[in-house]
């Protein structure tokens, strides 16, 4: 199986600063393989006493262990070298930029911090007015005294303030915990300082492109049934795979029939006889190709119910927010793709529990189900409105009432929840989407939540009806009266190839696709504001 990295990268370029971290002679990598070398070279000439010295190989087993612990100090050394050397530019980045707040950019009117504050915040700028009349002024303490806390702290000097109220403004740390737990995960994303100014300075969802590091070999391709176009694609695709790029072939079984009746030089294509046998592919498979619409795409996607291989969705059916590629060109696409990088789009999943009121009380439980798009649950055939208790994580959220609730992932946004009227959101936004479906109620607007939250939807007890739940589409359960559905956002996201990048995807499928926003553009003629 082949070997690849992400790496991010903002809008000026800039990537990811850990690919600093390898071989540096600082970090004591190279002396450790000299002594590493040194070690097997001893060994080497020991061997012929190994057979008769139970000694001799006790020692060089010590030996070997010893190496091996030196090394693991060494990488964790070097790590976490880079990680301070990372925060130390962050510092000296945040400083020069307080720096630069203090220079003086207005003349001074000798307004109180906290008079100016109650008109209009602009906290930052007024203080630094401030501290330059302190410098300026002819007595600098009289004018120090109309000076409020925000800038006294950038020194520290002054601590006789306005009123009294002068006093070193409160520093304080961010930390993010994940329920109830420490967690020291998103902490660079935002960084806080003495100073008291939060400041983001990371984005978690930037531009991802993806490198292989060494070639990918093994490629599985789906198909969308009942199609001839896709038939003949395939035939041709399979072919151009083994012989122009060597790949190994895998298949669904239908298809690998489908190709033996058009020849048997396709035995070389595998396949395999049970579902749960894809989960074990995954190790082995380095890309996924996948030829038919979106369905196709969540079909692919809901063969892995862990991690994912990159997805190359060709488009072949009516839509198509999902599949970028074109299929008449599929050779320059996949040439192109093979040899990298690619820029990718990183789909969330949700991950979805059914709870049965039955089995509360012993161990049996539902298995876990992976959404791409979104989980819905409606009325079924019931004639009745669906009486939904929502709650988000411990908080209760609101009662639906009406013909259900989708959970949506942001990829889910332009399918069945827009339908239902929620926004339309780019799919690397992290977050669920909470829609009603129908709801009897003038005022309930649907909601997006954050992606670290966990819902849960219960039919209540007393609800005259039971609900049912379905997955991607698909997979239809119904949830009796006390039964729980159970929601978050899965570890494992959908990663698919771009065509240019993202962003400019995302807006192609909204404007090819739904024809987003399209009207005739207004003539120039006719009345105009004087
Ligand atoms: N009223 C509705 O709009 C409605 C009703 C039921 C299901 N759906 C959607 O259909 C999806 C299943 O798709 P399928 O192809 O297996 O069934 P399908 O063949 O019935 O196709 C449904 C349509 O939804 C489109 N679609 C799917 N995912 C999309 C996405 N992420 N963004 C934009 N459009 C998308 C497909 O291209 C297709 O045109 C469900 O996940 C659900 O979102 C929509
Ligand atoms: N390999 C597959 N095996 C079984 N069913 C599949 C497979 N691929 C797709 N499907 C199902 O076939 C249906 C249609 O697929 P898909 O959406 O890709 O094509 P389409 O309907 O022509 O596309 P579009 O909706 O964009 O017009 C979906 O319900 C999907 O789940």
């Amino acid at each position: 199986m082949s070997t690849y990295k992400l790496n991010y990268t903002d809008s000026f370029g800039n990537g990811d600063a850990n690919s600093s971290l390898r071989s540096n002679p600082e970090n004591g990598f190279s002396d450790l393989s000299q002594s590493e070398k040194a070690v097997q070279e001893l060994l080497t000439q020991q061997t012929p006493m190994q057979a008769t010295d139970d000694h001799l190989i006790e020692f060089s087993e010590a030996l070997r262990t010893v190496a091996k612990a030196l090394r693991g100090s060494a990488e964790g050394k070097a790590l976490a070298q880079a990680e301070a050397a990372e925060w130390k530019r962050r510092y000296e980045l945040e400083r020069s930029k307080n720096q630069e707040l203090l220079l003086p950019k207005a003349p001074l009117n000798g307004v109180c911090a906290d008079e100016t504050n109650s008109k209009g915040m602009d906290h930052l700028a007024k203080s630094a007015r401030l501290h330059v009349q302190e410098n300026n002024g002819k007595t600098g303490r009289s004018s120090l005294e109309r000076i409020c806390s925000h800038d006294v702290l950038q020194d520290g000097e002054a601590n006789n303030g306005c009123n009294n109220k002068l006093k070193r403004k409160a520093s304080f740390k961010l930390s993010w915990g994940c329920k109830g737990q420490a967690n020291d995960q998103h902490k660079k994303e935002i960084v806080s300082f003495e100073s008291g100014n939060i400041t983001t300075a990371d984005r978690s969802s930037k531009q991802i492109s993806l490198t292989w590091e060494t070639n990918p070999q093994t490629v599985i391709i789906f198909t969308k049934p009942n199609s001839t176009s896709v038939r003949l694609l395939s035939v041709e695709m399979v072919r151009w795979l083994r012989d122009h790029k060597e790949s190994n072939v895998y298949v669904e079984p239908r298809v690998k029939a489908e190709l033996l009746s058009e020849s048997s030089s396709f035995d070389f294509v595998q396949t395999w006889e049970d579902d749960k046998e894809i989960s074990l592919l995954h190790p082995k498979v380095d890309l996924v190709i996948t030829l038919g619409g979106d369905g196709t795409v969540l079909w692919a996607a809901s063969m892995f119910k862990g991690p994912v291989p990159p997805i190359v969705p060709f488009s072949m059916g009516s839509l198509g927010f999902m599949t970028p590629f074109h299929s008449e060109q599929y050779r320059d696409c996949l040439e192109a793709v093979i040899r990298g990088p690619i820029s990718i789009t990183l789909r969330h999943r949700l991950q979805c529990h059914i709870i049965r009121d039955k089995a509360r009380h012993d161990y049996e439980t539902e298995e876990n189900t992976l959404v791409l798009n979104e989980v819905t649950i409606d009325r079924g055939i019931s004639s009745y409105l669906t009486n939904l208790e929502c709650y988000c994580d411990n908080s209760f959220v609101t009662c639906v009432q009406g013909d259900g609730l989708i959970l949506s992932t942001t990829s889910g946004s332009t399918a069945y929840s827009l339908a239902a009227g929620g926004s339309m959101v780019h799919p690397q936004v992290p977050g669920i989407l909470f829609t009603p479906i129908c709801p009897h109620s003038l005022s309930f607007r649907p909601l997006i939540l954050p992606d670290h939250v966990t819902v849960r939807v219960q039919v209540p007890f007393n609800s005259r009806s039971s609900a049912w739940v379905s997955f991607d589409g698909k997979g239809r359960k119904q949830l009796e009266a006390g039964d729980a559905l159970v929601c978050s956002i899965a570890p494992w996201p959908v990663s698919t190839a771009c065509q240019v990048e993202s962003t400019h995807d995302f807006l192609r499928s909204i404007h090819d696709g739904l024809h987003w926003n399209l009207r005739k553009t207004q003539s120039s003629d006719g009345p105009r504001d004087t």
